[in-house]
């Protein structure tokens, strides 16, 4: 028998049933459905990962587009049930979409939404904000205050790391990566090595324009260098970022090896997603390496931490929070409602995912376009001329 789920309803008379896997932040992404003949049903159910059992029971016999979670498991099982209910969208409210089995979903003619542009800069502020936790030991020293420990000031209580001056890695430098080395470059004149499979040209320029300013007011400049390889980042730079998207080629891509090549001092922040670090190997690294500092955003196993990294000193952990501003989160939930309205509507698929503001201006009515479909190609949908 099929689980219940309990759920909260909009506009019951509408044409098209759309349902959201968990409620989201703001009413806009309702309003903009419902306004378009959509009946909404939200899941209310007070567990945080749905099974797919529970996916299933809420997409029934009958299933215009479903708006999903990065945490659900979106395979074979949920888009043929999706596609026989008669659905043709789904979007992940998250840019990441390593939870979806593409392929499985293009075999059943459902497009895949996800979220770009709208966090960039969000995430990019928490990465910054765990590069610095970590560079200048805010959670130990904050910790060690709540203790009642604090004596009075001494000159080897909670030293650091100096940002300025230094040099930021960035592996993975596309829309994410290239917003938080600029973050770094200007706000902490580091100098740049990334490491991307494409070349950051508008990185770059940046970097060149900002260091030739710093020289014009007689500033040491700031320079950039493209790494050949990830290793040549992990060795130069005090600070590496990682953004890369996870798949095949990222799983795992901080090992044991690649730990061992970092410097002694460096530090290492994650805000892409778990399974780019093995978070075992990193484990053993920071007992083995005090002075090693990471900031983490991502877990391998979530919302587990693997053994002993609660304990790390060395370690500053938060949940999964990097897109968490409240501007975001409600522009992520208005891209997924409409990536889902757009397909069901038959629109075209926006020409450019990384410029959505279009889409995210609350006085003016969205463009009659899918934001970002990430399987449009092998699905034949055509790009919007707008
Ligand atoms: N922690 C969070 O809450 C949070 C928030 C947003 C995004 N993310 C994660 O960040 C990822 C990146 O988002 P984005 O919008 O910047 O995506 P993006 O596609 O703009 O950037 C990803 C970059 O990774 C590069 N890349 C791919 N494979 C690589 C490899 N093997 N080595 C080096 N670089 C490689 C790509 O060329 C691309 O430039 C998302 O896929 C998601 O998983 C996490
Ligand atoms: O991929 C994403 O968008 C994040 O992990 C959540 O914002």
């Amino acid at each position: 028998m099929a689980t219940p789920v309990s759920i909260e309803v909009w506009n019951p008379n509408g044409k098209y049933r759309v349902i959201s896997t968990k409620p989201m932040p703001g009413t806009r992404w309702i309003r903009l459905l419902t306004d378009q003949n959509c009946r909404v049903e939200i899941c209310t159910q007070k567990k945080t990962i749905l099974s797919v059992e529970e996916i299933l029971t809420l997409i029934g016999d009958k299933c215009d587009g479903v708006i999903g979670q990065l945490t659900e498991d979106w395979g074979e099982v949920l888009f043929s049930a999706l596609s026989k209910a008669g659905g043709k969208a789904f979007s992940n409210m998250a840019v990441g979409y390593n939870n979806v089995d593409v392929n499985a979903a293009t075999k059943y003619g459902v497009a895949v939404g996800n979220t770009p542009g709208v966090l960039t800069e969000t995430t990019a502020e928490l990465a910054a904000s765990l590069s610095l936790a970590a560079s200048r030991r805010i959670v130990e020293a904050d910790e060690f205050m709540r203790a009642g420990l604090y004596d009075g000031w001494l000159p080897h209580l909670f030293v650091g790391n100096l940002l300025k001056g230094q040099t930021v890695g960035v592996i993975g430098a596309g829309r994410i990566g290239s917003a938080y080395a600029r973050m770094m470059i200007e706000g902490f004149k580091m100098n740049l090595i990334y490491f991307d499979l494409y070349q950051a040209t508008r990185l770059e320029k940046f970097v060149t324009a900002y260091g030739q300013f710093l020289k014009s007011n007689g500033e040491q400049p700031v320079t950039w260098k493209r790494a050949s390889s990830m290793q040549e980042v992990l060795r130069e730079a005090d600070v590496i970022s990682l953004h890369p998207i996870l798949d095949k080629t990222t799983y795992h891509l901080i090992n044991k090896d690649s730990l061992a090549i970092m410097k002694k001092e460096a530090i290492l922040v994650n805000c892409s997603r778990g399974p780019v670090v093995d978070e075992v190997a990193l484990v053993e690294h920071l007992k083995e390496n005090p002075m090693f500092r990471v900031g983490l955003d991502v877990f391998e196993d979530e919302p587990f931490m693997k053994p002993g990294l609660r304990d790390m000193k060395n370690a500053v952990v938060v949940p999964h929070i990097a897109s968490a501003s409240k501007w975001t989160r409600e522009g992520m939930a208005t891209l997924a409602a409409l990536n889902v309205l757009g397909k069901i509507k038959g629109y075209p698929i926006w020409s450019n995912p990384n410029q959505v503001e279009p889409f995210l201006d609350e006085n003016s009515p969205p463009p009659d376009a899918c934001p970002s479909i990430v399987n449009a190609k092998p699905l034949g949908l055509t790009a919007s001329k707008l």
